[in-house]
């Protein structure tokens, strides 16, 4: 049996990844630090995830196994060795912390081939883990290692909100899913995974994904949680939100129709898709977990700020997309802890240095200029 080993058991990674290595044949362990999710995948050894939508579908997903990252450190390596494929679903920031045990496992898996890749949205996430995954390798068996390990990028797409449930480990999840991978990046054939789709040049794909539905869900979680509301479905029954976030994905469709080959109106149908996720009733998304890490989000290469230089280097000037990016910045949530550290810059640096540092962009950018005139309204 195929092994796949997945970093990660949180939200997609129990509800989408790691469901699908293991309906695709795979025999799944997934790695965590919190040892109350590990405890009860190593006791119970599957789990349920439920379908939100109406008279919604309930999945098992058994045959699983667990390991906590920071007591099993030895049993992880291991793992990675045997692994087919290891995955990762940890948060862009969090890559390098797990770059360390997947190099030591890549060091003692010999000649196998093997694939390395992050689900993460973020764009070229498993470029960001090989390079960390390359600082933590012996020099000598670097090239060996690059030579039998594929690390292809991908773009995830499925929304999963935070869970409540009387059992743990069960896991709510939108029926849509999408997971697009960068096949020139595969050395050897292609992993068998179920209803993953293969292409031949990512960029357009995460790029569609990240600026259409990430962009737009942030810009729906910052403005309602300036009028007060608590989910994603409660923002979406406000109209003039609803019309913002509409503008802004036109703003960002006029980028990815313009810069790549996608049809306006296949942009169009797939923005009504989007917003119609949005509005999912069986899926109840707090805010608070959308728009978190907003330093993140306002980083230069994220769903905000590269748009927006885009739509500039395109002659056109961003509107709706500084509403977003306002109230992104407005964002000010005690348990969010890039929101804080966002608050405090803002209250204690001069505004123009908190724009530049926060976006990666300099003083001389156009869109430090309209990003300061939108704050300073
Ligand atoms: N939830 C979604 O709707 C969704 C959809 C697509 C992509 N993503 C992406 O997937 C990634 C994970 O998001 P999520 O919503 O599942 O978050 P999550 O917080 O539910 O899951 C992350 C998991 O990583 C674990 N973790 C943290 N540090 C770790 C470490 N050092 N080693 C091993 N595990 C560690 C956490 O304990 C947690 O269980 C993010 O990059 C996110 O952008 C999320
Ligand atoms: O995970 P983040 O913090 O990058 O973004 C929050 C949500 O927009 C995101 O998790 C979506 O639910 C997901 O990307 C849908 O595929």
């Amino acid at each position: 049996m195929m092994k796949a080993v997945h970093f990660g058991a949180g939200n997609i990674g129990r509800g989408f990844i790691g469901a699908l290595l293991s309906k695709s044949g795979y025999d799944v362990t997934f790695v965590d630090v919190n040892a109350d999710i590990i405890q009860a995948l190593k006791d119970k050894g599957s789990y349920t995830v439920l379908m939100a939508e109406e008279n919604g579908a309930a999945e098992v997903i058994s045959g699983v196994h667990a390991l906590n990252s920071e007591r099993e450190l030895d049993a992880v390596v291991e793992a990675v060795a045997q692994a087919d494929i290891v995955t990762t679903a940890v948060g862009p920031n969090i890559l390098r912390f797990v770059a360390e045990p997947i190099a030591k496992g890549l060091e003692q898996k010999g000649n196998r081939p093997s694939l390395v890749i992050a689900c993460e949205n973020a764009i070229g996430a498993t470029d960001t883990l090989r390079v960390h995954i390359e600082q933590h390798v012996d020099s000598e068996k670097l090239a060996d290692i690059l030579a039998t390990t594929s690390f292809p990028n991908s773009a995830v797409d499925r929304i999963v909100p935070n869970q409540q449930h009387d059992e743990l480990l069960t896991v709510a999840v939108e029926p849509f899913f999408e997971w697009v991978i960068d096949a020139s990046m595969i050395q050897t054939e292609k992993p068998k995974l179920a209803d993953a789709l293969f292409v031949p040049d990512l960029t357009p794909f995460i790029e569609r994904k990240l600026f259409t539905v990430n962009t737009g869900h942030a810009t729906v979680a910052y403005l309602g949680y300036q009028k007060g509301y608590t989910t994603i479905y409660e923002a979406m029954q406000d109209q003039e939100i609803v019309a913002t976030v509409r503008a802004v994905l036109q703003e960002t469709g006029y980028v990815l129709t313009t810069v790549y080959d996608f049809d306006k109106e296949e942009q169009s149908a797939y923005i009504d898709k989007v917003l119609n996720r949005f509005s999912n009733s069986y899926v109840s998304d707090e805010l608070i977990r959308v728009g978190r890490s907003p330093l993140r989000k306002l980083s230069r290469y994220e769903r905000f700020i590269k748009p927006a230089m885009m739509l500039l280097q395109l002659g056109q000037q961003p509107v709706a997309l500084l509403d977003g990016i306002k109230a992104a910045f407005q964002f000010d949530v005690t348990e969010d802890a890039e929101s804080v550290e966002l608050q405090t810059k803002l209250k204690t640096l001069p505004l123009i240095d908190v724009v530049v540092e926060v976006t990666g962009l300099t003083k001389e950018d156009e869109l430090v200029s309209l990003i300061l005139a939108k704050l300073e309204a």
